[in-house]
């Protein structure tokens, strides 16, 4: 009997310590729970589309560019901001000038900065022995992206004053005419997308003499893009082994390409060596080494300063020319007037220079229509927000990704009547510029992470666009077909183009 009772009592006891655990357990779970809900609800988060688990609202992106799905939903729902989930990853998107205004201009301190964890701005921000913060253009908001850009913006001022125009004009585009003097049908993108944007660059960064190595450059580029549209596809829809293939493509773009490029600028230099003050031989090069002597910047970060300039130049200015020049090739009636305008401002026969834009409004009116429609970059850069704010009425938690879609606002029919339509004349008399600051002509962002390179930008859209449309009557090439074709930037397959010599030029 006592035997029973004290077994009874043993069973009793062992239940009420098992049935302590479990209620302990219980509570403590269900005080996690209710912490992860309060957390959640403490968020007035934009409105999407439901999500699926795990993949999120990626079926919503089937049959077209995702800049343009987003732009549908965007006006289908009227929603001026909205949430979208890649997978896993929380993405928020900007519809309407109003909200880009009060996210780039009004609250510009706050979301200024940048995702430390992708793959991408893990490998291009950081120096190969991962010690220190090297660019501006994935770099968080701090000293390494202030200098940096400091020191990218003042060069192109320089640039365009001492060396840019002249020998522009005098070397770089008698190399390009005399390579497709023979040619009956030439590939735009090769020729003057890539190569003679990317000779322009290495003048920029490395000065005049620089231009032969642009051959060894395009190659790395068009590299470094495809690891880039590669790992960013496995970001994006293998969320659950993105984190490791970004770490093994970190390493290869590390150990790999980034060595080699940094190898190939090391080895410029030392060839070019530094000659100060001599205003015909001016370079960015010169300017960066100067502040590395100062103890600015470090030597990583020099080098980062010029590969930014070619991985942030090439394809984004390469872009939008080959996407104007199309534009007048395919609209010959604006092809007409702006050598009309050029012939009677400039003179037939005489060298077009970036300074005679300034007497041209229907040609600036072309490039702002032509960069309207066709910028190389749809999305903004994302961005993000370093502390807890809110935009557009909702709550914005700290380093929510966040972008705005620059290809809808240049199809918003409030901003520009008829948005599909090719018709300069809309930038005729108004004081449209690129700045933008009321976010309706977003080119090249607004406020504190507006493109440091806008000018040379600019400058090379301009001398490109306008020599070739005052030199050359065009007509598309033979074997160019409207077809999708892969990449980050060039969506479409390249232009080709048959150019017969105007009247008038040698
Ligand atoms: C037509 C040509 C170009 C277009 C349309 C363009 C557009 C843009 C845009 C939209 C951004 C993102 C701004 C933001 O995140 O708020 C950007 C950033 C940037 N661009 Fe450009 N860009 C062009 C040419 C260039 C060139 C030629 C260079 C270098 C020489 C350059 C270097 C950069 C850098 C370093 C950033 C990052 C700035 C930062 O994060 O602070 N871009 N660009």
């Amino acid at each position: 009997m006592t035997t029973i009772v004290s077994s009874a009592q043993d069973l009793w006891t062992s239940w009420t310590l098992t049935t302590q655990i479990c209620v302990g357990v219980a509570v403590v779970l269900f005080s996690i729970v209710v912490m992860k809900s309060s957390r959640k609800i403490k968020y007035k988060l934009p409105p999407g589309l439901p999500q699926l688990p795990v993949i999120g609202n990626m079926l919503d992106m089937r049959g077209g560019e995702m800049h343009e799905k987003w732009w549908q939903i965007a006006q289908e729902k009227k929603w001026p901001i909205m949430s979208f989930k890649f997978s896993s990853k929380l993405m928020l998107i900007v519809s309407t000038p109003e909200v880009t205004k009060e996210m780039l201009i009004t609250k510009g301190n706050v979301f200024n900065s940048r995702d430390k964890d992708t793959f991408l701005n893990l490998a291009l921000r950081k120096s190969p022995d991962g010690k220190s913060e090297t660019g501006a253009l994935f770099t968080p908001h701090g000293p390494a992206w202030k200098v940096t850009r400091k020191i990218m913006v003042a060069g192109q001022n320089e640039f365009k004053k001492n060396v840019g125009d002249q020998y522009i004009v005098d070397t770089i585009l008698p190399q390009l005419y005399s390579e497709i003097a023979g040619e009956t049908s030439i590939d735009a993108r090769i020729r003057v997308a890539k190569m003679t944007v990317i000779r322009i660059l290495l003048v920029f960064v490395f000065g005049p003499g620089a231009e032969q190595y642009a051959d060894q450059i395009v190659p790395l580029n068009d590299d470094l893009f495809h690891v880039v549209d590669t790992n960013n596809a496995i970001e994006f829809f293998l969320p659950l082994v993105g984190r490791q293939m970004s770490w093994l493509y970190y390493k290869i773009y590390q150990r790999g390409l980034v060595a080699r490029k940094y190898k190939l600028y090391d080895s410029i230099l030392s060839q070019r060596g530094i000659k100060y003050n001599q205003a015909k031989q001016w370079s960015l090069s010169d300017m960066v080494q100067l502040a590395e002597k100062n103890g600015e910047i470090n030597h990583y970060q020099a080098l980062q300063i010029f590969e930014e300039c070619f991985f942030g130049g090439q394809d984004t200015a390469g872009g939008a020319i080959e996407g104007i020049l199309k534009m007048l090739v395919e609209n010959q009636e604006v092809l007409v007037k702006i050598q009309k305008e050029m012939d009677d401002v400039v003179g037939v026969g005489k060298q077009f220079r970036h300074t005679d834009a300034d007497r041209l409004p229907y040609f600036q009116a072309a490039i702002k229509e032509g960069l309207r429609l066709h910028r190389a970059i749809p999305v903004l850069t994302p961005h993000v927000a370093h502390e807890d704010t809110t935009l557009g009425g909702y709550d914005i938690p700290k380093d929510t990704i966040i972008t705005v879609n620059l290809w809808g606002l240049a199809r918003d029919p409030a901003s520009f009547p008829d948005p599909f339509e090719v018709k300069p004349e809309r930038f005729l008399g108004k004081d449209t510029n690129f700045s933008g600051n009321d976010c309706k002509y977003v080119v090249f962002g607004v406020g504190q992470r507006i493109c440091p390179g806008q000018t040379l930008a600019l400058f090379m859209v301009n001398v490109l666009v306008g020599s070739l449309a005052q030199r050359y009557h065009f007509e598309l090439g033979n074997d160019w077909k409207h077809k999708r074709d892969a990449g980050t930037f060039f969506k479409e397959l390249a232009l080709h183009l048959k150019l017969t010599k105007r009247h008038g030029f040698q």
